[in-house]
């Protein structure tokens, strides 16, 4: 793999570069709540662009169904890296054709241009190659050179990500050396007892990871909306939990290999239940109850795990030496249903093992809850990426980087 220095090196003067970052942070009405994943590609566009190179900087947001939504425009991301870099940076309001070429046709060397958010195409995210290509060729008309930084999505196969690298000369920023660098020690050597904390909302993507860490974590913490897949198929009731029901089979054979390995796989003993999902605008109070996780109420949702499950899971980290964790243990945004989240946070400050935080949430999670991030051996800006990575799997977006 190619990087960046390999580029500054031969020399970017008046070229243009177009850089894949995921710039997918967390908003709230429109506002960045933690601009984590900004900052993190912020080396590589400054690098570049003092080098004289003309930035073209692209990223999705959220998950819009191919079309334009104002909801994930990237502007505001737009606005803070302007901040961020000290520079004005342009923002061109479609992300290829002619409003994106007079972005970048109006580029000198040494600025930057930000593009609208990639997903607002049907193109990007499409399983048909065809469709992927051609709106790779038209991001390619875009530019000369390609970077590819946006470590978060590496493990989607789309067209700024795969497709895209292989019609430009490609190089890998600052952060995808960093975060590969420091994932590897995960994946060959790894010290024990190794702890694998999983939560989150984006449970049908995630599931399918805790087949791969059966064969390499010492003991599996499940949490989140993660948690109400595992206590359905151990058969309780789970209310209007989140809930992913087409995979129960596959929870109910983790669960019987789990045993069979001497995996340790723990579940909440008692979680936080409320008949609605809290405002996470005005953060008015939320009611809520402390149930049994085998006492779900039929009628309300769990969103955190109880006071029994974190004091059982900072136990369960307190002899680790190697953590990696992935997904908020509740509804973190909203302050009724964050103690989970921030009694896993605290076990890992307490630990004297390698702890690495994964996720943009998650990342986000650890920041807004006042903890230092300098507490934690590494903060990566992928979840779902970073899991992937263990599991030691080809990433689409590093595989297109190699030659
Ligand atoms: N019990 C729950 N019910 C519903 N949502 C939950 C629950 N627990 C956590 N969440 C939500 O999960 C979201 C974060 O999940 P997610 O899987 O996206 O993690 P992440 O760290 O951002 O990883 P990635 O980078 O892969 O997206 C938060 O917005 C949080 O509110
Ligand atoms: O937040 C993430 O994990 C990345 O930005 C990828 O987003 P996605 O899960 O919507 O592809």
């Amino acid at each position: 793999m190619k990087t960046i220095d390999e580029l500054l090196a031969d020399g970017v003067s008046g070229k243009r570069v177009f850089v894949r970052a995921d710039l997918n942070v967390p908003l709230a009405d429109g506002t960045i709540t933690d601009d984590g994943r900004i900052r993190a590609v912020v080396p590589t566009i400054k690098a570049l662009a003092d080098a004289g190179a003309e930035v073209v900087v692209a990223s999705h947001l959220g998950r819009p169904k191919g079309a334009p939504d104002p909801a994930f425009s990237l502007l505001p991301v737009a606005e803070r890296l302007a901040e961020l870099l000290g520079t004005p940076v342009a923002f061109a309001e479609d992300t290829v054709g002619p409003a994106a070429h007079a972005a970048v046709d109006g580029l000198e060397p040494g600025q930057v241009a930000v593009v609208e958010n990639l997903r607002f195409n049907p193109g990007e995210t499409s399983k048909d190659d065809t469709e992927r290509g051609e709106f790779a060729d038209q991001l390619a008309a875009l530019a000369d050179v390609y970077v590819g930084d946006g470590f978060g999505a590496v493990h989607r196969k789309h067209a700024s990500v795969y497709d895209l690298p292989a019609r430009l000369p490609h190089y890998a920023g600052y952060l995808i050396a960093r975060e590969v660098g420091v994932l590897k020690k995960l994946t060959a050597d790894v010290k024990r007892p190794y702890v694998v904390v999983l939560g989150g909302a984006k449970v049908s993507d995630k599931l399918a990871v805790i087949d791969q860490l059966l064969g390499k974590a010492d003991r599996l913490l499940i949490g989140g909306g993660m948690a109400y897949t595992f206590l359905k198929a151990q058969g309780h009731e789970v209310g209007i939990s989140l809930l992913q029901e087409d995979q129960i089979p596959a929870v109910k054979e983790y669960m019987e290999r789990a045993e069979k390995n001497g995996v340790e796989l723990v579940l909440p003993v008692d979680v936080l239940v409320s008949p609605e999902f809290p405002d996470l605008k005005t953060k008015a109070p939320s009611q809520h109850t402390v149930v049994d996780a085998d006492k779900i109420p039929a009628d309300q949702e769990g969103l955190d795990i109880g006071p029994k499950t974190r004091e059982l899971y900072a136990s369960k980290l307190g002899d680790a030496e190697t953590v990696f964790w992935n997904g908020p243990m509740g509804v973190f945004e909203h302050p009724d249903y964050a103690e989970g989240t921030k009694a896993v946070a605290q076990a890992l400050v307490d630990s004297d093992g390698f702890t690495v935080v994964g996720g943009g949430d998650s990342a986000a999670a650890v920041r807004t809850l006042g903890f230092d991030e300098n507490a934690f051996g590494h903060i990566s800006t992928g979840g779902g990426a970073s899991l992937e990575y263990l599991e030691g799997k080809t990433l689409p977006g590093l595989a297109a980087l190699e030659d």
